[in-house]
């Protein structure tokens, strides 16, 4: 099967956060880009060109990202970098998806699709822990457990708790807000929309929210519009978790995957039925290295 053959998504997970830079756990907190960050999302950019340049085909046609700034300022430097103007639209699962991308294509612009089903996993009461003290307090093997088996999954957050990360021990403040109650400010058009949000997900809650909107969404659109391809950038989790439906990746094989900071993974799917055809990193290198790192994060050798 060809190239032109296939259906090709650019997944990557957002440049480097500010939450992750200083090695705390983020999940829902709605944390900016660091310098590095966007570097990262600039150098992506460039690997999806020189990709689709060399390879004869036409840059994305449409984009989609989480609900959290990470990703969106990752899309917003990609997309500049290839100088497509885009425009925004925060959907939930009563959008009427095909009338909004008609409203936008009329504008001409390329339309990026904001979704909570692209988040980050919850991380429970994890959120804003540093990953080191995490370690300590729960010992290596739940550490992992938590972070990358199926089923792990944090202990719940308490929606009435109001955490402001004041010093952390590196004498630096994140200075971010955890407070969870801001989610009626930022989520309120999915609570209209009566859409269940976590307090605390597992990988498997993670693909279970996020499948539908793959099925019904991304492909559903892909085949409708005949696209050849759309970039998607998303988090450690939900990238995992796209990873995992669209491969057919199994519960005990997902736990040794990571997913580096903005490192775009092409997955290339058939044009007929969506099937699994192949997956290959643009930086496969890199990819493989920052992977690592992400996986040892909280240890001594990558504190
Ligand atoms: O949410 C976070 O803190 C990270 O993006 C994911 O962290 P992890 O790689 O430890 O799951």
């Amino acid at each position: 099967m060809t190239i032109g053959d296939t259906f090709k998504l650019f997944i990557l997970r957002h440049g480097q956060s500010e939450l992750n830079s200083e090695n705390i756990f983020c999940g829902w907190i709605d944390a900016k880009l660091t310098e590095k960050g966007k570097l990262q999302a600039r150098h992506s950019a460039k690997l999806i060109k020189q990709y689709c340049d060399s390879n004869n085909i036409p840059l994305p046609q449409i984009g989609y990202t989480s609900r959290l700034a990470r990703t969106q300022q990752t899309m917003d430097v990609i997309l500049e970098e290839l100088r497509l103007g885009h425009e925004n639209h925060v959907i939930t699962i009563n959008t009427d998806i095909n009338e909004e991308l008609h409203k936008i294509g009329l504008e001409g612009q390329l339309p990026v699709l904001q979704t909570w089903r692209l988040n980050e996993r919850h991380y429970g009461s994890w959120q804003g822990q540093r990953k080191p003290n995490a370690l300590k307090e729960y010992g290596k093997e739940k550490y992992m457990y938590i972070r990358r088996d199926y089923n792990g999954k944090p202990p719940k957050v308490d929606l009435n708790l109001e955490m402001i990360q004041e010093e952390n021990d590196q004498g630096s403040s994140t200075g971010y807000d955890f407070k969870e109650p801001n989610r009626h400010l930022k989520y309120g058009l999915e609570e209209k929309a009566n859409e269940r949000l976590p307090e605390s997900e597992s990988l498997c809650e993670v693909v279970t929210r996020l499948k539908p909107f793959l099925n019904a969404g991304i492909l559903s659109i892909a085949k409708q519009n005949n696209q050849e391809s759309c970039v998607i950038v998303g988090h450690g989790s939900s990238v995992r978790s796209l990873l995992k439906i669209l491969e057919g990746i199994s519960d005990e094989e997902i736990k040794d995957i990571d997913i580096p900071n903005g490192i775009p993974l092409v997955i290339e799917l058939g044009r007929e039925n969506y099937q699994f055809v192949r997956k290959f990193y643009l930086d496969p290198e890199s990819a493989k290295v920052n992977a690592q790192m992400v996986r040892d994060e909280g240890f001594e050798k990558n504190p």
